[in-house]
């Protein structure tokens, strides 16, 4: 599924240690991330990343509109969200092109925010780790967010008032939960309220911490 060679440039690995976080749209990627973060962790999320590249002015807008017209850019000189979620998620092809614009611009962030250092541990927080190339030799270790489609689905309508089909539309460009699994060396399962979800994560910090000290 790795579309985009330019996702393959190597990052260059801190000293510190590195821990990956993934998950399936809706699956709790934020909740967690959130926590770890009030825990110490150094977080860079890509979705966060992604998001201020498109907004006014941001560095990525000239180039998507150079590829896909004036209606995929909003009056305010951001990106037109709803238009292009409309346009991606029905049409791998221009998912890719919207990817070839967004990832290298992503990575180049990250580096630049792995280069500032970190006092504990980095969480980077990549929804496509499994599908896109170039992630897992940075990771010291991958954590995974699970729980079935119909509780993504459930959280993400009530989160972003969408329907259920706009939300299976993301999880088909997704890789599988199998294949999330099999490539994590921690499973989260977020079946549960929040408070059960803050314990695991309470004790996975733990767990982490004693790894990135040695
Ligand atoms: C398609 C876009 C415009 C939809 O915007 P929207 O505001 O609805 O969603 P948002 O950006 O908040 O992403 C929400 C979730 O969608 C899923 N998602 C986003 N991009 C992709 C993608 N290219 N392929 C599969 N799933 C994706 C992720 O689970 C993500 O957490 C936006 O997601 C986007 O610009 N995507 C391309 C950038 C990208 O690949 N981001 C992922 C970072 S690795
Ligand atoms: N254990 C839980 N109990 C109740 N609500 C939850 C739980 N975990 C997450 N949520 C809620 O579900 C929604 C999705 O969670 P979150 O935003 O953390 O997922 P995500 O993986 O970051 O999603 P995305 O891929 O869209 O960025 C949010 O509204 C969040 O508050």
């Amino acid at each position: 599924m790795d579309l985009n060679p330019a996702m393959r440039q190597t990052l260059r690995k801190p000293v510190q240690w590195v821990v990956g976080l993934t998950g399936g749209i809706g699956s709790g990627k934020t909740a967690v991330s959130n926590r770890l973060h009030e825990l110490g962790a150094t977080v860079i999320d890509t979705d966060e990343i992604a998001h201020s590249l498109t907004q006014p002015d941001g560095l990525a807008i000239p180039s998507i509109r150079t590829a896909f017209g004036d209606a995929a850019v909003n009056a305010d000189g951001s990106m037109n969200r709803n238009y292009m979620r409309g346009l991606v998620f029905k049409n791998p092809d221009q998912r890719v092109i919207l990817e070839k614009i967004l990832h290298p611009l992503i990575r180049e962030s990250v580096q630049n925010r792995l280069d500032q250092g970190a006092p504990n541990y980095f969480l980077i927080v990549v929804p496509l780790l499994f599908e896109k190339g170039g992630w897992n030799e940075l990771m010291d270790e991958i954590v995974v967010v699970d729980c079935p489609i119909e509780q993504q689905v459930r959280r993400v309508i009530q989160r972003n008032n969408w329907t259920e089909e706009q939300v299976l539309a993301v999880i088909n460009n997704q890789a599988s939960r199998s294949v999330r699994i099999e490539g994590a060396d921690h499973v989260i399962e977020n079946t549960q309220g929040i408070t059960e979800l803050i314990e695991k994560i309470d004790f996975l910090h733990r767990k982490i911490i004693k790894k990135a000290q040695k």
